[in-house]
Formats: structure tokens, C-alpha cells, sequence
């Protein structure tokens, strides 16, 4: 496949890596420099950009015909924007919050958890999160699905990085050189029940949105990993 990367930072650069060993090519490397996307010939996008440049890309790719997958976060308050718009132009697009298998099995587990514990009062959820320090949003993208998961399951209606409020809370911590730590814990008077993910580097992330390419090239719609990977 020709592919299109919009955005060749830590993952864009991962990216073109695992995906010149998979035998594709790639055909644009756009970065904030970049004046015009050009997408030429490219069978597909990879958006991994900015959160303020995330919706010009995806968009600029579907006016260009092109499917495009989304691993970009903070920047989900134009989601059903892009889904009008995708749905539109009958484009194809996929959006993930974190493309691992790792983390997408590890999902299933917290809305497997989240059920069972629905109804427990004497445990309070919450979620750690911990990204390197160069990250621009808090929480991360993957938090934010884990809470909803838990939200649909419980009486919580809203999540918080405000320790003293009443929603669900999620903490943000930004240490050096992680990759992203992911943790929920059910903690009651006399015991905790903890599941945590961590990534050892971005090559999950950018194995997963490869392999979400390639099975998007060919197809028209909206479209999320759970589609991709077959589970849930
Ligand atoms: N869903 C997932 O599995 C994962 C998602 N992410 C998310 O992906 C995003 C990128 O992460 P990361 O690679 O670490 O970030 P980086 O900051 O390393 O890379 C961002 C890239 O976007 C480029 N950029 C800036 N403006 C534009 C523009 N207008 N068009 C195209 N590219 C542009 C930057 O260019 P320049 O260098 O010139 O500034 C840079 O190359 C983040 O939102 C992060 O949260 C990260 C890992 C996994
Ligand atoms: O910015 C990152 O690095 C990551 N971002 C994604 C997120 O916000 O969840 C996925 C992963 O955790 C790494």
C-alpha cells in the first residue's frame, strides 16, 4: 500500500518503519511545516498529528478520497463532526484512543470488570494514567474510553481530573520517557481490585494502526478497532 502519514513525530516515525518492513511505501510525510497535503496516489492515511491539526487532516483526506485512520487524541469534541462528514463524502475513516492489541483486550477486561462491580457500592472506582512529559493532553485518549466503559456501567455520569469531585476520577501523572501506564482500581475499606496495562514502547501503537490501514484501504464507512481485531 501507498500511505500517506500525517504527522512524523515519535509515531509517524515508528510508523513508517514497521511499514516499510511490511513491504508498503510511503508517499507523504507532513509535518507542521508542511504547507499543502498532497496525497497523491496514497491508498491510505495514517493520522497520528496534533490535537488542533487532527480534524484538517482527517477531513483533507477524505475530500481527497482517501480512507485515513486516527490515532491523534483530544480533539473528540468534532467526533460526530467527522463522522457527518465521512458519512458525507462516503469516505472511510477509523478513529482509535490506543491501537494496541494490548490495550484493545485490555478494554474488554475493564467492561467485563465494570459490569460486576456496577452494583458495589463499597468500591469506588478510579483510573491512573502515566504518558511521558512532552504529552499535550490529560487525560490520555485511552482513559477517556476506559472511564466511558465504566460511566455505562455505573451511576457516575461524567469523569474528572479533580480529585474532589464527585465523578469518576482520573489521574494524570506525566513522568520521562513513559510510553503509557494505564491502570482502574476498585478500592473498598477492606480490600482493592486493580487491572493495569503498560506499553514497554510505541511499537503496539504503531503495529495497530498499520494493520487498521490495511484492512480499511479497500472499505467505506466509520469504523472503530473493534471492527479490526474481531473482539468484544
Ligand atoms: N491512538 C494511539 O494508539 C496513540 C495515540 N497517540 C497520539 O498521537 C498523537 C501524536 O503523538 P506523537 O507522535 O507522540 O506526537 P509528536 O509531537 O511526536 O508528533 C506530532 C507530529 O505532528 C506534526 N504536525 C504538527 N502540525 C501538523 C499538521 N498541521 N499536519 C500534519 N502534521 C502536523 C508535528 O510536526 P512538527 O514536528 O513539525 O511539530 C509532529 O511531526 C498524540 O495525540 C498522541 O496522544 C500516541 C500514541 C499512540
Ligand atoms: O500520547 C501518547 O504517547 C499516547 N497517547 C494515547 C492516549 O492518549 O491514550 C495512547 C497511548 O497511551 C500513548
Amino acid at each position: 500500500m501507498k500511505i500517506a502519514l500525517l504527522g512524523y513525530g515519535r509515531m509517524g516515525k515508528i510508523i513508517e518503519q514497521l511499514a516499510l518492513d511490511r513491504g508498503h511505501t510511503i508517499t507523504l510525510k507532513a509535518d507542521s511545516k508542511t504547507e499543502h497535503l498532497g496525497f497523491g496516489d496514497a491508498d491510505v492515511a495514517i493520522d497520528f498529528s496534533l490535537p488542533h491539526t487532527a480534524v484538517k487532516n482527517i477531513k483533507s483526506a477524505i475530500d481527497a478520497n482517501v480512507p485515513v485512520v486516527s490515532g491523534t487524541t483530544g480533539w473528540l469534541d468534532n467526533y460526530n463532526d467527522i463522522v457527518d462528514h465521512c458519512t458525507s463524502k462516503n469516505g472511510a475513516f477509523l478513529y482509535a484512543s490506543n491501537f494496541s492489541l494490548g490495550v484493545n483486550i485490555f478494554f474488554e477486561v475493564n467492561r467485563v470488570l465494570a459490569q460486576l462491580m456496577g452494583k458495589q457500592n463499597d468500591y469506588q472506582p478510579s483510573i491512573e494514567e502515566i504518558h511521558h512529559t512532552q504529552k499535550l493532553d490529560a487525560p490520555s485518549g485511552t482513559a477517556i474510553t476506559l472511564a466511558e466503559a465504566i460511566i455505562e456501567n455505573s451511576d457516575y455520569s461524567n469523569w474528572t481530573l479533580d480529585p474532589n469531585s464527585k465523578d469518576l476520577h482520573i489521574e494524570a501523572k506525566r513522568i520521562e520517557g513513559v510510553p503509557g501506564t494505564h491502570s482502574i482500581i476498585y478500592d473498598s475499606e477492606v480490600d482493592s481490585i486493580e487491572i493495569k496495562h503498560t506499553a514497554h514502547n510505541r511499537n503496539g501503537f504503531a503495529l495497530g494502526a498499520i494493520v487498521a490501514a490495511e484492512w480499511i484501504h479497500d472499505k467505506k464507512g466509520v469504523f472503530s478497532m473493534k471492527d479490526v481485531l474481531n473482539i468484544g
